[in-house]
């Protein structure tokens, strides 16, 4: 596949950008075509497409269906000298108000899976659904993904992340992941090659994009037990959690021993909002967004429970979630 700019695959919208300098200062919608199927759009809304429904456009955005075009998105940022941002679901992500600057790639469009019953192993794209593979597994009697159903992330955030719940990670049953680096070569990695600990791996701040994963599970369990389960886990999730507003799940990384739900309801922040944003009265350690939230509000909902906490019990909270973009400082 080739990027090329020429008059004829410009799918039309507005004149064809001859710079980036002209193409940031513009607001109008430039579309890009490469091959048949792929274009790259300028000026693209994010909050349609991260869970927390906030946050200003990207400068560029793709979203490839395929390794191909993928490759060619990731190339056409090197040659525009465009910084990359990856985004699966948006499940974890802080999107700033003013957007992001440079090539958004979305993986979410990128899908096969194949559940292979002689190894057990299932290898899938980086944008298939983490619950819906748990519900497919469940279907086969397929035991393993039990505890991942309600973590609306795609594979590829789940294997940045390493994605947990119920005790169980990503961590514990990744055979291999697929990655292709900015130089467009593509390298299997190992769990050990990736650093997992909780809630972290070597991928967060790295320029490598998952493509796909392997993931070790048990087949010729009782189906009827795995679903069971499955279903366990989710009515669990939905009364401990709230699924009712939109959200990025827990905002902090629990400070072991200690959780952060416990230690900000115990700081008295329950109910605390700022804006549209407010700290649920389910879970302490979820902020939803209560409808016309700004990124800012979130971002200010943030720093003043790291305060407040700090203040309380001199522990600072990590963010877990990911903040992407300028934030005004609060
Ligand atoms: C209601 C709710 C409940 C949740 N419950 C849980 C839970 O129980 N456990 C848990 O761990 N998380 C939970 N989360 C958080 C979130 O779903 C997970 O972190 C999930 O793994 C993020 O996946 P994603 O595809 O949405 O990633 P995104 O949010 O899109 O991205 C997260 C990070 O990964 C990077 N990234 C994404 N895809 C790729 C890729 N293919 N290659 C390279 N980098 C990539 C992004 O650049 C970003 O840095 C919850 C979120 C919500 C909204
Ligand atoms: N608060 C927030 O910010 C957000 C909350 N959410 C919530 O997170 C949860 C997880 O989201 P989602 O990704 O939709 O995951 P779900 O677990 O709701 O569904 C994922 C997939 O699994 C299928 N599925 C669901 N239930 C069953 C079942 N009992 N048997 C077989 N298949 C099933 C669904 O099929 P089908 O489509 O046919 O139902 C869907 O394809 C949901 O409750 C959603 O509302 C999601 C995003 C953001
Ligand atoms: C939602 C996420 O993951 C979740 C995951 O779904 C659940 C279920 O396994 O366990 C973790 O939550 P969690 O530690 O808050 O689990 P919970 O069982 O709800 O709470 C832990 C403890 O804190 C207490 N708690 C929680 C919330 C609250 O408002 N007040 C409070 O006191 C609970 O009573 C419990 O004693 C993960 N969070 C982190 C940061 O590790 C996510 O990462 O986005």
């Amino acid at each position: 596949m080739t990027i090329s700019q020429t008059a004829e695959n410009v799918c039309k919208v507005s004149t064809l950008a001859t710079s980036k300098q002209e193409t940031v200062n513009s607001i109008e919608k430039k579309v890009y075509v490469i091959g048949s199927d792929f274009a790259i759009k300028s000026q693209t809304s994010l909050a349609t497409v991260t869970s927390y429904r906030v946050g200003g456009p990207a400068e560029w955005y793709a979203a490839p269906r395929n390794l191909a075009a993928l490759e060619a998105s990731v190339k056409y940022a090197k040659e525009h000298d465009l910084a990359v941002t990856i985004l699966g679901a948006g499940s974890n992500l802080l999107v700033s108000d003013r957007g992001i600057s440079g090539l958004v790639i979305a993986t979410r469009h990128l899908r096969h899976s194949h559940f292979d019953p002689q190894t057990g192993q299932l290898t899938v794209a980086a944008g298939e659904s983490i619950p819906s593979l748990a519900w497919q597994a469940a279907d086969l009697g397929w035991e393993g993904l039990e505890w991942a159903v309600g973590i609306p992330g795609t594979v590829g955030g789940a294997v940045v992340m390493n994605a947990g719940a119920h005790s169980s990670c990503i961590a514990q049953m990744l055979v291999s992941a697929e990655v292709l680096s900015p130089d467009g070569t593509l390298k299997i990695l190992t769990p050990d090659e990736l650093g997992y600990a909780y809630r972290t791996s070597l991928l967060q701040g790295s320029d490598r994009i998952v493509t796909q994963a392997t993931f070790q599970l048990k087949p010729g369990a009782d189906r009827a037990l795995v679903i069971a389960a499955t279903k366990q886990h989710k009515q669990h999730r939905l009364t401990t959690q709230p699924y009712n507003f939109p959200s990025c799940g827990s905002v902090f990384r629990n400070p072991k021993p200690h959780s952060a739900g416990w230690l900000i309801e115990q700081t008295g922040l329950k109910g605390y909002q700022i804006g549209g944003a407010q700290v649920a009265q389910l879970h302490a350690n979820f902020i939803v967004n209560r409808g016309g939230a700004k990124a800012n509000d979130i971002f200010g909902l943030i720093r003043h429970i790291q305060q407040r906490v700090q203040d309380r019990w001199s522990i600072l909270l990590e963010p877990e979630v990911k903040m992407i973009g300028d934030f005004q400082p609060v």
